[in-house]
């Protein structure tokens, strides 16, 4: 069935805000129509469902390829809801919550918050979200987040989208970010770069053998990267 509505937004909210959705099998989770949306003057095919089950994203890439800038444009043209994990461990920092100091020097020595936690965090926005497409951003970054995924929400991805982007380039727009994020110092960032090479590496090629990845060159402006996300986006149809 194809349908012509607008704006974006109804399309995605509902009115059972139920969480058992996270607990389904993943097999049950390919129950999605096709509608035409239209943004503007543009004409979108996006992926609906057609009951509370999500869509999930996960968007990987190494530090600075520009995961956040462009889940950004994402959920501006799909109506997506952005859940950067490494925001959500920075909100823990901010809280003082009683993982946030923890959290903190973890993220200054640029390695892995233990997986339980993570989990935990995207769990809770997931469940309190009334739009069930979900960007999952910078995570998982091992195997052992991925499994723990797996097991907490009882879900995997229906796709994965890698930021494919030169180290110097990634070195460059993280030195020049300036928003004063505790680990954007070249310390850091190679300490960053190593553990994206040694665990988060394994993560896109387990993706990429099931057939779910897609992957952008990320080297351009940010509009013409968003060129080649869309696409994965608009053409998404997932059959019943
Ligand atoms: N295509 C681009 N060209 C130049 N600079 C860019 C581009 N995309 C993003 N940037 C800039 O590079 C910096 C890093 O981008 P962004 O924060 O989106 O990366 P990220 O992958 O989310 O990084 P991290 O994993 O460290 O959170 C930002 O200052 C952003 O404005
Ligand atoms: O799943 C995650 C996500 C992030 N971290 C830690 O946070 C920093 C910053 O993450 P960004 O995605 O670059 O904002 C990252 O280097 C890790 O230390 C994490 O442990 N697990
Ligand atoms: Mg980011």
């Amino acid at each position: 069935m194809r349908r012509c509505v607008a704006p974006l937004s109804p399309l995605i909210s509902s009115s059972s805000s139920s969480s058992s959705f996270l607990r389904q099998a993943p097999w049950r989770f390919n129950i999605w129509e096709s509608f035409t949306t239209v943004i503007g003057n543009r004409v979108y095919d996006l992926p609906v469902p057609e009951d509370n089950t999500p869509f999930i994203t996960f968007v990987l890439g190494g530090p600075g390829s520009g995961k956040g800038t462009q889940c950004e444009k994402i959920v501006e043209t799909f109506g997506f809801r952005h859940l950067s994990a490494g925001d959500l461990l920075r909100r823990e920092i901010a809280s003082k919550s009683k993982d946030g100091s923890m959290i903190l020097n973890i993220i200054k020595d640029g390695k892995i918050v233990p997986s339980e936690v993570t989990v935990k965090l995207i769990q809770r926005e997931m469940e309190s979200s009334d739009n069930h497409k979900f960007l999952i951003d910078g995570f998982p970054r091992s195997e052992e987040n991925r499994i723990a995924f797996e097991r907490i929400i009882g879900a995997e991805p229906n796709i994965v989208v890698f930021f494919d982007c030169p180290v110097e380039e990634m070195v460059k727009r993280v030195l020049n970010r300036n928003q004063g994020r505790v680990d954007d110092n070249i310390d850091t960032i190679r300490k960053r770069l190593k553990v994206f090479e040694a665990l988060s590496l394994p993560v896109i090629n387990y993706y990429s053998q099931k057939g779910k990845l897609y992957t952008i060159n990320a080297v351009g402006t940010e509009d013409e990267i968003f060129e080649q996300v869309r696409p994965i986006f608009a053409t998404l149809k997932v059959s019943k």
